[in-house]
């Protein structure tokens, strides 16, 4: 089976600084990945390296997008190939309506409202994309943008800031949706259909773990000073995490030569 992605040997540099080291990774198609890591680590630095930001220079390594190398890729072209990536703080844009946009981004024939009234988006589609929107509504749009795009490679920046317990598993359920653990309600396919061609890969940053509760995650990463250090199974990484956090997580690492925690 040819990897989702690869990230082989990245080192990556914004502004002056060195801020991801030989960072390597693979992503199977059908698993989920999550990314953990104390504040400044790089972690968003990372998708947004992915995902072919101007500002991240790739200074080593490469970036393979099923077998092809992306590395020089402009944005565009890598959301064109299937890569989307939902922000931790999205950026406004005055001027373009959330109705205009969405309808650019969407690849397929599914109503565009039906995917905004499952996110309890209608009556936002004609506002400017993200202008005065709260923080749950905020990440609402954002998955919105993501449904009409429909990504193989489903990038999320701390999808639960700032969202409401409610919120957060309205959030959950689309994420399933996006990641084809469970079949949209305008999706013809039954779930079994849907789980036996998934395909999609995700890669989410979390600090609280709350999106575990929603989104059966296969993999789990800590992202510490710019290195990945420690994988293995997300709840127990994450619960060794909040038990004794990230300094003593990969010392204890680095002494034992893997995580016993996990
Ligand atoms: N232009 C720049 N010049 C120098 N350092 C920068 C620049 N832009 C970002 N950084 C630094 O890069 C580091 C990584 O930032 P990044 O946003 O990727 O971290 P993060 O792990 O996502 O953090 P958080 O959990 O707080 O969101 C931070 O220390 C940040 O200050």
């Amino acid at each position: 089976m040819q990897p989702l992605l690869v990230l082989e040997d990245l080192s990556v540099t914004v502004g002056e600084r060195l801020v991801l080291r030989d960072i390597n990774l693979v992503i199977n198609p059908g698993e989920t990945h999550v990314l953990f890591g104390p504040n400044g680590s790089g972690k968003t630095t990372l998708l947004g390296t992915i995902m072919g930001f101007s500002r991240y220079r790739v200074v080593k390594g490469r970036i393979l997008f099923r077998g092809e190398d992306i590395t020089s890729l402009p944005v565009d072209q890598r959301a064109a190939k299937g890569i989307g990536l939902a922000f931790q703080r999205p950026p406004s844009l005055r001027g373009v309506l959330l109705r205009d946009l969405v309808r650019r981004l969407k690849q397929d024939g599914v109503a565009l409202e039906r995917m905004a009234e499952e996110l309890k988006l209608t009556e936002f589609l004609d506002r400017e994309v993200n202008y005065g929107f709260s923080g749950g509504e905020l990440k609402r749009s954002e998955l919105l943008q993501l449904l009409a795009q429909n990504p193989s490679l489903v990038m999320l920046d701390e999808p639960e800031s700032g969202v409401d317990v409610e919120n957060m598993a309205l959030i959950g359920k689309v994420v399933n949706y996006l990641l084809e653990k469970e079949p949209a309600p305008w999706d013809p396919r039954s779930l079994r259909e849907v789980r036996r061609g998934r395909t999609k890969g995700g890669l989410i940053i979390t600090h609280t773990g709350y999106i575990l509760n929603y989104v059966e995650a296969d993999v789990g990463h800590v992202l510490f000073q710019g290195k990945l250090c420690c994988s293995g199974n997300p709840r127990e990484l994450f619960s060794c995490i909040q038990k004794v956090g990230y300094t003593e997580c990969i010392r204890c690492m680095n002494l034992n030569g893997g995580c016993f925690c996990v």
